[in-house]
């Protein structure tokens, strides 16, 4: 069909690009109007660079994120790193796959910047999830339904499947804008964050390869935050997982007598409840923030003699003890705190021992703690809030993380990481049922990841703060 219109009037509604109608113009003559159709398919692709992407497609891309089945112990990361793969070539970006550990890959994408001889910008993520209660969920978790209010459920939506989507999504918007960064920027997808990091960010840390990426600043998870204030964090909390046994003599249910294994036990955990309170109070009193004091659960119990039925019940056990998660703020005393556990909480005299069997160093080996300065020795806060600032975000108080995050392999080379995930007016729901994020939310992180892109790699100013290796 030959249109009604002339051809240029057409196509200018269509790109409203100059030199595209030029070519069309040329093609046309070239080919006859009966090219129109794929000749406008090849415009509509030539003029992508002006054109933003509709959203609906960049919610699809996450959606196919969540999917894939990376919840701990049997995270699917081939089918996780092959999907980033096939994203980085859609960009394009260039990308490479390390093993480290067979089975575990750690995904580098790389976009070059125009000076590449200064430090790059490392957007981090790690690709694995923790594991569900499916009966407890109202949608599959891994199915990434999107209610009526624009909820997307799914393990990994808030931690942190979200956040290396935005990373990768804020990137390709970048490009297809015609953005030239001066840094390179490299994103980064790392496997086994939540069983320890280990395999992943600890083997990427020590590695080769990090050296060569000459990295200038590290940004990595956060969390959501309940107000319109996104949150950012300098540091993090150590885990401790402590253990505590009791033994004691057994007797014959019936009797009364002291020095029972779980009487011993049970004293341990009133002097750990005790101290567990006073922290506690602190946070509610509004005096400190959850990251600033030590604090203590229970992971487990474990006393009694097993029996066909059950338990053995007219018999006091002669052992019995309890499991504690720990975590210890940067600025606590690891050593206070380890001699309070000797004797107090595990004393010899009571038939008490202790084993920690996971001891996250608080101090680095110079006998600091290990936090990323928020101050003006630190470019890179500032660069943050501004970045945040220009994409009309709020940011609140610099904070340290209660949990724990690959942060910490990347503050112990002396690098800064920040722990920054975009998500203002949203429950914390991570490790949590139902874990959800708000559509909406989830694509102003990508323009707020952006500007923080733009700020962060267009700054040139003082490369001397910038080097971490007369540290290692
Ligand atoms: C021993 S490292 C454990 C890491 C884990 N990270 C996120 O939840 C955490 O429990 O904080
Ligand atoms: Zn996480
Ligand atoms: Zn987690």
């Amino acid at each position: 069909m030959v249109p009604t219109r002339p051809l240029s009037e057409v196509v200018s509604e269509f790109c409203g690009h100059a030199l595209l109608l030029r070519m069309v113009r040329i093609h046309v003559v070239i080919g006859g109007v009966g090219r129109l159709v794929p000749l406008l398919v090849l415009l509509s692709a030539l003029s992508s660079p002006l054109a933003a992407e509709d959203p609906s497609l960049i919610i699809s891309r996450f959606q196919e994120y969540l999917r894939i089945n990376t919840a701990q112990p049997k995270p699917n990361y081939r089918q996780a790193a092959d999907f980033i793969l096939a994203q980085a070539s859609s960009i394009p970006l260039e990308s490479k796959s390390f093993e480290f550990v067979d089975g575990k890959p750690v995904v580098i994408l790389k976009w070059p910047g125009t000076n590449p001889r200064l430090p790059s910008v490392m957007l981090y993520s790690h690709t694995d999830v923790v594991p569900v209660e499916q009966s407890k969920w109202d949608h599959p978790a891994f199915g990434a339904h999107v209610d009526q209010e624009g909820r997307i459920f799914a393990r990994g939506s808030q931690d942190m499947k979200c956040v290396g989507m935005q990373h990768l999504e804020a990137v390709r918007q970048l490009k297809r804008s015609g953005f030239e960064p001066v840094r390179t920027v490299y994103i980064v997808f790392s496997p086994d964050e939540e069983i320890g990091g280990h395999d992943g960010a600890g083997k990427l840390a020590e590695s080769e390869v990090l050296r060569e990426m000459n990295v200038g600043v590290v940004l990595d998870e956060g969390l959501a935050s309940p107000n319109e204030k996104y949150r950012a964090f300098y540091g993090e909390r150590s885990p401790w997982w402590l253990v505590i046994k009791a033994t004691g003599a057994p007797g014959h249910g019936a009797k009364l007598y002291d020095n029972a294994a779980p009487e011993n036990l049970f004293k341990s955990i009133e002097t750990i409840w005790r101290f567990r309170t006073s922290q506690f109070d602190m946070v509610k009193a509004g005096l400190k923030a959850e990251g600033e004091v030590i604090s203590v659960n229970m992971a487990f119990l474990k006393a009694g003699t097993p029996s066909p039925t059950g338990f053995v019940m007219n018999l006091q056990p002669s052992e019995a003890e309890a499991g504690f998660d720990v975590r210890v703020p940067p600025i606590a005393d690891p050593v206070s705190l380890e001699r309070r556990i000797a004797e107090e909480w595990a004393p010899i005299s009571r038939n008490m021992t202790f084993e920690l069997k996971q001891k996250i160093a608080v101090h680095d080996h110079h006998g600091k703690p290990i936090i990323t300065a928020t101050d003006s020795s630190n470019p890179w806060w500032a660069l943050l809030e501004e970045g945040v600032r220009k994409a009309n975000g709020l940011i609140g108080k610099p904070e340290i993380f209660p949990a724990s995050t690959d942060c910490r392999y990347f503050r112990l080379l002396g690098l800064p990481a920040i722990g920054f995930s975009p998500m203002a007016n949203t429950p914390i729901l991570l490790h949590d049922h139902n874990e959800h994020l708000d559509k909406a939310e989830y694509l102003k992180g990508i323009k707020v990841f952006e500007s923080i892109i733009k700020t962060y790699t267009s700054f040139v100013g003082d490369s001397s703060k910038e080097s971490f290796r007369d540290e290692l």
